[in-house]
């Protein structure tokens, strides 16, 4: 069947909070979950992903509640995870299956780990083998590297490890098993990841060093329970951004958005593409830069998208390519392969299913290639259960000629539960 979504060509007006980080609500399960004390979450991301952190953590024995908008975590320190007597189920959740990894690399105990069907294609070699190094036992599917995967943790060592990529999961699952670990653990990657975890540890009470893209930390060192509030996520908000600066006599408000300059690179690509977008109010939340967001309708011009501003907006890349087919010139996407081991190969589903309403558009071995500017006309396009694409498509729809069906649309709510709702908010202002 599919979602039937009629073009709109119709402004986007008003202000909104797009629902919290989904990077900061996972960590502040786990960090919560080990800490000693009491951790209250405000802000938190009822997504599907995020929902399955909690999930997990109940199973290993965390005393969990969700009152009213607060999520309230009862840690015990790292002792008081206990032996799950069941599997864990991820879900769709990459970040979930790496850190989690991470973290029960240090219990002395037997965890199995599996997800659904794209979890079961995530490389997971990419964690299990740093993590032997320090001593856990780690085993999957194609001799230890794909989901289901089982870990027996405990006894660890610092080590140090230089990451062939620049992956905050991978950095973070080797911090929470370092944390567990005797010595020092330092991690050195190529470019700089998300820093969510070094900053959120920080906040726990965790001391750690930083110098450009290398954190170490001494291992055995406790977390004490606080108090977090979760910026609304940059990467829910990049949609709404996108569509107002590419309908016409759009103005639009986004508040409270999580700026954290390793996440905020969709805004300067944008802005060098010559959006009309204004940061105010800027502040910070337990050590993450927020601001709010004005954007305003604008002629947007395709600029190259490469090396170390890939890994700041890696999950911008689907509707920086929408965006890309409404502005002047060409876009060259490179650097970007890590976009073949996400929910989707998003290379392939981003180019395959614009170019079913009209775009020009080219995959190349590490990126796209975007010519712009083209006029979408309406058709059937898929999801293909990857939250990210689904959203993207729903936003094309916004400016193609014709009705646009968007099928399996169900898997927006990993990220975003109510992402159709608050478009319909802002478009009938
Ligand atoms: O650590 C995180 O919260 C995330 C890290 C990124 O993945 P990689 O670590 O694989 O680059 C990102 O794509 C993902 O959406 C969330
Ligand atoms: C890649 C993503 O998430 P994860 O790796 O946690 O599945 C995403 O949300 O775009």
């Amino acid at each position: 069947m599919g979602k039937r979504l009629s073009p709109a060509n119709q402004p986007l007006q008003g202000e909104l909070k797009v629902p919290g980080d989904k990077s900061i609500s996972h960590r502040s399960i786990m960090l919560g979950a080990v800490a000693n004390g009491t951790t209250t979450i405000k802000g938190f991301l009822p997504g599907e992903d995020c929902i399955n952190t909690i999930k997990c953590f109940k199973k290993l024995g965390v005393p969990i509640e969700i009152e009213k908008e607060d999520v309230i975590v009862v840690g015990n320190g790292f002792e008081g995870l206990q032996e799950p007597n069941d599997v864990l189920y991820v879900g769709n959740s990459g970040t979930l299956n790496r850190l989690l990894l991470g973290l029960l690399a240090g219990r002395p105990f037997h965890s199995v780990l599996y997800g659904d069907e794209s979890i079961a294609s995530r490389p997971m070699d990419r964690v299990a083998k740093p993590l032997r190094q320090m001593g856990a036992v780690i085993d999957g599917r194609k001799n230890g590297s794909y989901p289901p995967i089982s870990v027996r943790g405990g006894n660890l060592k610092g080590i140090e490890y230089e990451s062939p990529v620049a992956s905050a999961q991978v950095k973070s699952a080797i911090l929470l098993a370092g944390l567990q670990a005797n010595g020092v653990t330092t991690i050195t990657e190529p470019a700089l990841s998300r820093d969510h975890t070094e900053r959120m540890l920080t906040a726990f009470g965790v001391e750690l060093k930083r110098e450009n893209t290398t954190v170490s930390l001494e291992g055995n060192q406790r977390l004490h329970g606080t108090n977090i509030q979760v910026p609304a996520d940059i990467s829910s908000a990049a949609f709404f951004i996108v569509t107002a600066l590419i309908t016409k006599d759009s103005e639009l408000t986004l508040t409270d958005v999580g700026m954290n300059p390793t996440r905020s690179g969709i805004v300067d690509a944008l802005l060098a593409m010559g959006a009309n977008i204004t940061m105010l109010n800027e502040r910070q939340i337990n050590g993450e830069p927020v601001a709010d967001l004005h954007i305003k309708s604008s002629p947007l011009k395709n600029i190259e998208i490469n090396g170390e501003l890939i890994p700041r907006l890696i999950d911008e890349i689907p509707i920086l390519a929408l965006a890309a087919t409404q502005a002047e010139g060409k876009m060259v996407i490179s650097d970007a392969e890590e976009l073949k081991v996400k929910e989707t190969n998003r290379i392939d589903a981003v180019v395959n299913q614009l170019r079913l309403l009209g775009a020009n558009i080219e995959a190349t071995e590490d990126g796209m290639i975007i010519e712009g500017r083209t006029n979408l006309h309406g058709g059937t396009v898929d999801s293909l259960g990857d939250h990210r694409i689904g959203m993207m498509l729903a936003i094309a729809s916004l400016v193609a000629s014709g009705e646009v069906v968007l099928q399996n649309e169900g898997c927006i709510s990993i990220s975003y539960p109510d992402f159709f709702p608050d478009l319909a908010n802002l478009k009938n202002n």
